[in-house]
């Protein structure tokens, strides 16, 4: 992204996501005129000052995120889903002709955050944590924003990964495939490593050896044409030892527990999208 093309942006809520976000565009480079953050906390904002960005609170400025909304072109809102009701009517009244605002809130729906902002020119975004290393997946639905403004959006989020257009009921879907899916695989390295310490290796090899898998299969899926199956099959030898690993996954129907996980984020997606509170009391 040029100078020329490059949004003053404001970051509504700079917790994991949102610094995961910005650590992506740094590191690609865009050139935002202006960025600011609006946390809850001072402390949260101290921070993120220490890494060279405009950092507000709305402990030390109830008006804060008003006040990033109305100076920026790009308004990511990166707040839990039942803050909302909240944050997003202050935004909403700040916002300037030409603005765009991007939710990367999980469930909440276009019609409800419309109503909340008073704007059409909001989209939905569903991002996730490998954006950190430009190595991100995020779909988006453009509803019925500006045009433009919708490109300016997805360049953006193109430069922390692919980007993949999906409607409401896909963004969903998403959610837990894409955004929840690299926890799936991190669970995945923790058990191998797991595994390894049963085996009699020490916590730290039992680490480097999971790491080093998860990492050389994801880089040999990057570069290779095959389908997953295919790489599978390549390690699996006849009657050899994958072919006896693998049984154990298949006997205890893998695919099947995979499917339910994925059903049970999917549930929990669509009952984000009405939760009026936070159910458990909890910001983390
Ligand atoms: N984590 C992920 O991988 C993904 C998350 N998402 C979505 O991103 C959103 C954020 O998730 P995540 O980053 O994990 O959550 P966090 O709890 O890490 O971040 C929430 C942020 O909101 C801030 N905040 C709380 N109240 C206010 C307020 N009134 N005004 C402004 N900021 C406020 C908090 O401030 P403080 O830090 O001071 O407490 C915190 O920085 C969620 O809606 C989630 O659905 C979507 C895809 C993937
Ligand atoms: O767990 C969550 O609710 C968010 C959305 C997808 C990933 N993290």
């Amino acid at each position: 992204m040029t100078v020329a093309e490059a949004p003053a942006l404001a970051v509504v809520g700079a917790g994991s996501l949102a610094r995961t976000l910005l650590a992506g565009w740094r590191r690609s480079g865009v050139p935002f005129p202006a960025v600011t953050t609006v946390s809850l906390t001072a402390a949260r904002a101290a921070e993120l000052r220490a890494d060279g960005v405009t950092a507000l609170s709305v402990e030390e400025d109830p008006d804060a995120a008003a006040s990033a909304a109305a100076a920026a072109r790009v308004v990511v809102i990166a707040v839990k889903p039942w803050m909302v009701d909240d944050v997003l009517p202050a935004v909403g009244a700040a916002l300037q002709p030409g603005t765009i605002v991007v939710s990367v809130l999980a469930g909440v729906r276009l019609a409800r955050l419309r109503d909340l902002l008073g704007t059409v020119d909001v989209v939905r975004v569903l991002p996730n944590t490998p954006s950190h290393v430009n190595a991100g997946f995020a779909g988006i639905v453009a509803g019925g924003a500006d045009a433009s403004l919708v490109g300016i959006v997805r360049e953006l989020f193109a430069e922390l990964g692919d980007v993949m257009d999906v409607d409401e009921d896909g963004l969903d879907a998403l959610t837990v495939l894409s955004g929840s899916g690299p926890a799936f695989a991190f669970l995945l390295a923790e058990k191998l490593a797991a595994a390894a310490e049963h085996q009699g290796f020490g916590p730290h090899d039992a680490e480097r050896i999971a790491r080093a898998v998860l990492v050389g299969a994801g880089a040999l899926l990057a570069d290779s044409r095959s389908s997953p199956a295919e790489l599978r099959r390549r390690i699996t030898s006849l009657r050899g030892v994958t072919h006896h690993a693998v049984e154990v996954f298949e006997d205890r129907d893998l695919g099947s527990i995979v499917i339910d996980a994925a059903d049970a984020g999917l549930a929990r997606a669509r009952e984000l999208a009405s939760a009026p509170a936070d159910p458990v009391g909890t910001t983390s």
